[in-house]
């Protein structure tokens, strides 16, 4: 479903010799729940960056289903096939978790009504009673499992999420996996980042990133 062919990464102002992403190559097919470890500064944010489509590597390319994407917020594979999670919760602290859940369809164009969707994602992650409430309310294991519904919205082939867990609880992070092999069942691959080896058993294949090279374990 997903090809990684060879991408690198130079970023013009680099503190680093090495290339962010080395000649990088990942295939994702739909069954696929993977993760990605590897110290900080290895190129794991980098990588999904790119993936989404938020980044343009210096050299190869990633396909999703034979049809390039192309770094850019309209492009619409990656708003509407792909959905990125990206590391803290970015939620809009001014708006209920209901507008926050239906901003990616906007961001996408999309003008429907979509309070149907709003509670089915909202019942998948076991918070259905927040949709008026205001992010302040809810602890941060709510706020990540948000992230996720909002990212649940629009039915994504590929789920990308940067580092998911970091700063919750094992009870939380455990929730958040159990979360992601559901969704997983359902038939969306998921490839997250990690550096908790304590939910690596949940993952389906892990990958090892060192210096911008990506190995599979
Ligand atoms: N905009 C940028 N300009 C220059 N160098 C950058 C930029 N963004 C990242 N880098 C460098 O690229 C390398 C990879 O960074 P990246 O954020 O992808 O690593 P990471 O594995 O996700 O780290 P962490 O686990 O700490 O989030 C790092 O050495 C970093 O300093």
């Amino acid at each position: 479903m997903l090809e990684v062919r060879k991408i690198s990464k130079y970023y013009k102002y680099s503190v680093n010799a090495y290339p962010a992403l080395n000649q990088v190559e990942l295939t994702i097919n739909e069954q696929d729940f993977a993760a990605v470890t590897g110290p900080s500064g290895s190129g794991k944010s980098t990588l999904f960056h790119t993936i989404a489509g938020l980044l343009k590597p210096s050299e190869g390319s990633v396909v999703l289903n034979g049809i390039e994407i192309v770094s850019g917020a309209k492009s619409p594979i990656r708003t509407k096939e792909i959905s990125f999670i990206m590391q803290g919760q970015n939620l809009l602290s001014n708006f209920t978790i209901e507008d926050n859940l239906y901003f990616p369809l906007y961001l996408a164009g999309l003008r429907g009504n979509y309070y149907q969707r709003a509670v089915e994602v909202l019942t998948m992650v076991g918070l259905e009673n927040v949709l008026f409430s205001y992010p302040s309310r809810l602890s941060g294991g709510e706020l990540r499992r948000i992230a996720i519904a909002r990212a649940l919205m629009l039915k994504p082939k590929l789920l990308l999420a940067d580092e998911p867990t970091s700063n919750l609880d094992t009870e939380n992070a455990f929730k958040v996996m159990e979360l992601f092999q559901n969704i997983n069942e359902e038939g969306t691959a998921v490839l997250i980042s990690t550096h908790d080896e304590k939910v690596l058993p949940f993952c389906k294949s892990i990958y090892h990133m060192e210096k911008g090279k990506l190995v599979l374990m």
